[in-house]
Parts: structure tokens; sequence; C-alpha cells
């Protein structure tokens, strides 16, 4: 019989610049030397915040009085499932001290990927620059101004990801409207990706979202060799692309392993074998599709939110609920284990 998973609380503190508090695992512990979110085992019967908690007055001296789920995900551990329950920890009070002797350590959210972590925190550190919607564009249609002026509104609000999704233009017509919405990303200080389009993304510095046909076939290796992959997944030591490099413990986040290009790496999944081989190339988040019934995919049967709520509780990266939601749906999408929403008509401007 598997055994029951481990359950672990992770909190994530921040001082007043917002930078967030790293421990490093002393010698003698395993993963020792990697720097982790302060935290602990659930204790039975314990739920999460209340370990976090505990672990905190144990580990730091501090009083943690309130907080929020980020994020959760499920690894494979050995022989057993590792599930780490990462919180932000809104109220506490006193002074972090090492009181196991741990170093510990401050650091921006965009200078975690640096450190050393065991690769169940990649996903933390990743949520840590997310936000709970993911913007999809419709289709740029026949007035490219009057589509990149609606993306400028979108981008205007602050801290956007947003996912260029074009299917229906040529590829001349395409790296104009991407050239174009990379820029406007920049100007607002946006992270933009492209859909399915390696290349380019690599060569304008932008993020890129993998449609599930694509991370199928990097997943297993097959596939066009052309298609760019080698900007965006890690090499192994003999210089060949190795999609299970980014996974070894003790390594750094795959972002730094895998690419000079600074964006993100996404996949379209809609089911759990599509989840699982997002984790396994290293991407940084995920969409699960579709969750509701949807205008733009009306042919798809919808997971609803039971099957839905079964594939998150397992994913092991963060996963925007995606088809028929919007921001309303934010709320039971994360009750679900979803870390956000993404959209195509929901966050679209008017
Ligand atoms: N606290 C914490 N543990 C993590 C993180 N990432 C990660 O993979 N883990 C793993 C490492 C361990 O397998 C497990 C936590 O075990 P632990 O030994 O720190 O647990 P604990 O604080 O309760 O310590 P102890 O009572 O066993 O001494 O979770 C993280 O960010 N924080
Ligand atoms: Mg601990």
């Amino acid at each position: 019989m598997a055994r029951p998973a481990l359950e672990v609380a992770a909190g994530i503190l921040r001082d007043a610049g917002g930078r967030v508090l790293l421990a490093r695992r002393p010698p003698g512990k395993p993963l020792a030397g990697l720097w982790e979110f302060p935290g602990g085992k659930l204790d039975e019967h314990e739920d999460a915040f209340a370990a976090l908690a505990r672990e905190l007055r144990e580990e730091l001296g501090i009083i943690a009085r309130a907080g929020r789920p980020l994020l959760t995900c499920s690894h494979e551990l050995g022989d057993r499932r590792l599930r780490l329950h990462a919180w932000t920890v809104d109220d506490w009070s006193g002074e972090p001290q090492a009181l196991e002797g741990q170093e510990l350590a401050w650091h921006g959210v965009h200078a975690l990927d640096n450190q050393p972590m065991p690769a169940p925190d990649w996903p933390i550190a990743a949520a840590l620059r997310l936000p709970p919607r993911y913007a999809i564009t419709p289709e740029p249609g026949a007035d490219p101004d009057a589509f990149a002026r609606r993306l400028d509104r979108l981008l205007a609000h602050g801290g956007q990801v947003v996912q260029l999704r074009t299917r229906s233009l040529d590829d001349v017509a395409h790296a104009a409207v991407a050239t174009r919405a990379a820029l406007a990303a920049r100007r607002h200080g946006a992270d933009l990706l492209l859909n399915d389009r390696a290349h380019l993304a690599a060569r304008l510095g932008v993020g890129l979202h993998l449609p599930s046909a694509r991370l199928r076939d990097w997943a297993q290796g097959a596939g066009d060799p052309q298609d760019g992959r080698e900007a965006w997944l890690p090499r192994g030591s003999d210089g060949r692309i190795d999609v299970g490099a980014a996974l070894e413990a003790g390594a750094t986040a795959p972002a730094r392993l895998r690419r000079q290009a600074r964006g993100w790496l996404a996949a379209s999944c809609h089911d759990a074998d599509e989840l699982r081989m997002a984790a396994r190339i290293g991407c940084d988040f995920a969409t699960l599709a579709p969750v509701a019934l949807t205008a733009s995919h009306p042919g798809a049967t919808p997971l609803g939110w039971a099957r839905a709520g079964a594939l998150l509780a397992n994913a092991s990266l963060p996963v925007y609920a995606l088809g028929g939601l919007g921001a309303d749906d934010l709320p039971r999408a994360q009750a679900q284990g979803a870390f956000g929403v993404a959209a195509i008509r929901a966050f679209w401007p008017d």
C-alpha cells in the first residue's frame, strides 16, 4: 500500500521592502545547504496553518497570527508523495531568529530563482511572481491598431501576465503584432507569452505558452527539431536537450538552467498526463481546460469542478483554471486547488 503523503507547510514572510525570508537547511538534514521557506511537517490532526505557526515559533521564535494559502503542490519524493502547502503569513510578530542553527536571508522575489532550492520550492518561487489572473487575447482580427489599443488598456492594469494567442495570422503579420505587444508589455512592466512561437518569443525576450500538442512533442522528444525548443529546455551534461535535467534535486530553478531568455514557460493541459509533462519539462505554470462550457471551444466536453479539482490536487506546478470562467470564479477555483483563473473573454477590455 502506498504510504500517506508527507504534508509540509512552508511560510512566506516578507519584510517591509517585500523581500521574502529563506532559511538554509542545516548540515545533517536531508537537502542540507539548500534554501527553503521556513516551516515543517504537519503533525497528525494539525492543519497547514497551525503546523506552520508552530514551526515558525520553534524555528524562528515568531508568532504567526494570520495567513492565506498561496499554493499547494504535490511531488514525488522517492517512495512517497510530498504535499507542500505554501502560505503567505500576513500577520506576525517578533524578529525572526535562527533558533535551530540555520542561516537566514531575505531575498527579492526576482532573486529567488538564483538560490539553490529543493525542486518543490520552484513552483512557489514562480507563484510569488504570478498574478491570480492570466489573460489570454482573442484573435487580433483585421484591425491591428484597435487590437493594440485594447491590449494596452489591459496591460495598464499593472502586474499583468498575458498570452498573445493568435491562430489566424501568417508569420509576418504575427511577428508584427507580437513585436508591438512585446514593446507594450515592456512599457507597462507586464509579462507577455507568445502562444507556440518559440523562436520569436526567445528573440523578443518574452515568454512562451505551449499548446498541448507541442507540449507532448517536447516532453516526448518528438516532432520538428527546428521548432525552437533548444532555447527553452535545459541541456544535460552531454549537451543534449534533457527534459529531466530541470528537476534534479539541488539544482537552481528551471528558469536559470533553461535559457537566456527571461520569459515564462507555460503549457495548455487537459489531463493528468499533460500536467505531469508540463512539470517535467520545467514549465513555470500551466492552464487546465476546459473547466466549464466555453464559447471559444464549443465542441469540448467540460471537466467540471469535481474532475478539475482532482487533477489540481495532484498538480506539481501553479495551474490556472480555464474555460468559461471569469474573475468571479476565482474563489471557487482556488478552493479547488487552482492557483488562479485564466480567460479570454472575461479579462479582455471592451
Ligand atoms: N520547511 C520546508 N520544507 C520543505 C520545503 N521544500 C521542500 O521540499 N521541503 C521538504 C523537505 C523535507 O522533506 C520536508 C520538511 O521536512 P523538515 O525536516 O524540514 O521538517 P520539520 O521542520 O518538521 O523538521 P523535523 O521535525 O523533521 O526536524 O519538506 C520548504 O520550502 N520548506
Ligand atoms: Mg523545518
